[in-house]
């Protein structure tokens, strides 16, 4: 079968005052689909750098990216936008919901834009999406904050609400920078919930996180040291009713060995 990412001896540099920062360095893998990702490492060591150069929201310096198929370098910027609105969504803290309008106008909005992409909108009318807005607010149990305003509801609220956000034009994929890092551990544990169901129900993950406990439930740790990948920890699927312990203790001594 083949990887609905594929990743070749990618390369990412920054230039800041005419000094080169050589942020990635010939990074390679390979993600299936339905597959889950961790991405941990020190501070600095290139996670988030990682995770804009393979979703398309920054180039790449060298290498390949290709996404089910189509390379990202050979792509337009207006191409590389119809392709992440249609089979990526995304989870960044800096992508912040738009103020003026409804937890429920932000959801909805990037479904409205696809139905006039030329990737067609999966052929949805309007009410089709408000109706997906509906399961979705309804899965990830936010209904009630619909009409509210985006400063009225909590963090973990808004965290949901980011990641319906995200789901609403039915991404092949979903990358996450720190979905947690903002929440408290009750708030945390039901978004690591919502985004394993997610995982379960045939999307692939791929979340950057410094937490054990998000990336033990992921199928497998990559561990990032200066621009590289270091080493790489398969865990396999997270089975609920098994409880996380045994994972998040393999996965903590596998971390002490890479240096973490
Ligand atoms: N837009 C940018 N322009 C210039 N340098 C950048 C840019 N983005 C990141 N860097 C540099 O790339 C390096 C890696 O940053 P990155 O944010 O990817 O690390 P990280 O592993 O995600 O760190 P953290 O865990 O602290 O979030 C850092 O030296 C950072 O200063």
């Amino acid at each position: 079968m083949a990887a609905l990412l594929e990743v070749t001896n990618l390369c990412k540099t920054y230039i800041v005052n005419k000094s080169q920062n050589n942020v990635l360095r010939n990074i390679n893998f390979s993600l299936h689909a339905g597959e889950f990702v961790s991405v941990m490492g020190p501070s600095g060591s290139g996670k988030s750098t990682l995770l804009y150069t393979v979703s398309g929201m920054d180039r790449l310096t060298a290498g390949e990216v290709v996404f089910d198929g189509e390379s990202l370098s050979q792509l337009s910027e207006k191409g590389m936008a119809e392709l992440r609105l249609h089979k990526m969504g995304f989870i960044f803290q800096q992508m912040h919901m738009l103020s003026n309008l409804s937890v429920y106008d932000n959801i909805i909005l990037s479904g409205y834009e696809s139905l006039s992409g030329k990737r067609g909108g999966q052929g949805r009318s309007r009410s089709e999406v408000n109706q997906y807005a509906d399961e979705l607010m309804r899965k990830l149990n936010i209904m009630e904050t619909a009409g509210h305003d985006i400063t009225e509801v909590s963090g973990g609220q808004l965290q949901r609400a980011c990641i319906c956000r995200a789901l609403i034009n039915k991404p092949a994929m979903l990358f996450a920078d720190e979905p947690t890092g903002a929440l408290n551990s009750k708030a945390a544990q039901e978004v690591m919930s919502e985004l394993c169901r997610i995982n379960r129900e045939g999307t692939t993950l791929m979340v950057v996180t410094h937490d054990v406990k998000v990336a033990a439930q992921s199928d497998k740790v990559l561990y990032m040291v200066d621009g590289n990948i270091q080493g790489e920890h398969v865990l396999g699927k997270y089975i609920p009713e098994q409880g996380p312990r045994e994972r998040e203790r393999s996965l903590t001594g596998w971390l002490m060995e890479m240096g973490w």
